[in-house]
């Protein structure tokens, strides 16, 4: 698709995964074109009695209204039947699992736009790469959204803005059209790996800063942390073929910094919780939504390794997730490191 000719918003877009966010962005969609129809996906059938009838997802998102113009159903086939645009929001480590059931269903022709903020273990593979080896869909068909992006806060309709990135400018100007409401702003990029770089890493940061966080440490800490991780994830995403401006802007440092601050990012809380003793066992049996950083940090670290790039922060993280490193030696252990001119794009 090109600049040159403009689609018209869908009648009607699929979202598979009615968690926090797939919830939440169904919101925006609905809210952006109120003519749509928002279908989506509940893996439970009592979630999606409870959207399509009460208006409400109050598990994810308590008492927040959904627009009438979305409903939900556990019967993916009629979820995706007519959908011009289809957008992905479950766990990143299910995604591969999932698809091949989905991939009959996905109309001929329909944009797939991925949510998730994950990379699939044993494979270092982003979510558009999976999504394209799954449905052996072409690279103009795939798409990303990411930024700073707080499922609750945006719920609440607090203005934010995020970022589509697509190969061709064309498709994601037409997803950003989509999902421009009062308060979401979507800019469009066609730097599909550094948008997704940018959030799977910083999740792995937030679990480092929430550490810190919980072993007592103050902003100066955080802050060291955060610059430094921005530093590493520019690395990584310069590698695998991303622009490094794309780390300084919405998906890069925006969500790091978003993620970072916020009680609400569950890898933050993740994070805090291991920093104030608990296992790794004992996190995750608290948590009961998707801490995307706990899994994707390992594969972030062999993705590095691969390509020879230095990301001490993930490896820490790593360590500690491995009860390899204990959290009051995370420090150090970064602090231990050679010294370097702060620019230097290698370390
Ligand atoms: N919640 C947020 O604020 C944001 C989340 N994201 C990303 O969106 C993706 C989805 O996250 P959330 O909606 O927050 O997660 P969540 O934990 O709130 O919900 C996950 C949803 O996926 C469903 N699901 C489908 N298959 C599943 C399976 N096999 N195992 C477990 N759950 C399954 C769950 O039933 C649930 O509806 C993640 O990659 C996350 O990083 C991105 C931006 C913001
Ligand atoms: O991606 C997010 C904000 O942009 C949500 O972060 P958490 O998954 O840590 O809650």
């Amino acid at each position: 698709m090109s600049d040159a000719s403009p689609r018209a918003v869908p009648a009607k877009i699929a979202v598979l995964g009615s968690g926090s966010w797939g919830t939440t962005f169904a919101k925006v969609l609905a809210d952006a074109s109120p003519a749509t129809h928002v279908a989506l996906w509940s893996r439970r059938a009592e979630v999606a009695v409870e959207i399509t009838e009460r208006h409400r997802n109050s598990r994810y998102l308590g008492d927040t209204r959904l627009p009438g113009n979305v409903t939900a159903s556990d019967d993916v086939a009629a979820v995706l039947a007519d959908s011009a645009l289809v957008i992905l929001a479950v766990p990143a480590q299910t995604l591969r699992g999932q698809l091949p059931a989905w991939r009959a269903s996905i109309p001929e022709n329909a944009v797939v736009v991925s949510l998730m903020k994950g990379l699939e273990v044993g494979t270092d593979a982003r979510m558009s790469e999976v999504i394209a080896e799954e449905l052996a869909l072409p690279a103009d068909r795939i798409a990303v959204l990411s930024g700073p992006n707080l499922a609750l806060e945006i719920a609440r309709e607090e203005p934010t803005a995020s970022v589509v990135a697509c190969p061709d400018h064309g498709t994601a100007a037409w997803i950003a059209a989509a999902c421009t409401a009062s308060y979401f702003r979507p800019y469009t990029s066609t730097d599909v790996i550094g948008v997704e770089i940018g959030g799977i890493v910083k999740n792995v940061i937030a679990l480092a800063v929430g550490i810190c966080e919980g072993r007592s440490m103050g902003d100066n800490t955080k802050a060291s942390v955060i610059t430094r991780g921005l530093a590493e994830t520019t690395r990584l995403a310069v590698a695998l073929g991303g622009r490094p401006e794309t780390m300084a802007g919405l998906a890069g440092m925006g969500d790091l910094i978003a993620t970072c601050s916020s009680a609400l990012s569950r890898n933050h809380t993740a994070g805090r919780l291991l920093g104030q003793g608990l296992t790794l066992d004992q996190v995750t049996v608290r948590m009961n939504q998707t801490a995307e950083g706990i899994k994707s940090a390992r594969a972030v670290l062999d993705s590095a390794t691969k390509l020879d790039v230095d990301m001490p922060i993930t490896a820490a993280v790593v360590a500690v997730l491995q009860g390899q490193l204990a959290v009051d030696d995370l420090g150090a252990r970064l602090l231990a490191r050679n010294l370097k001119p702060e620019g230097d794009p290698a370390q």
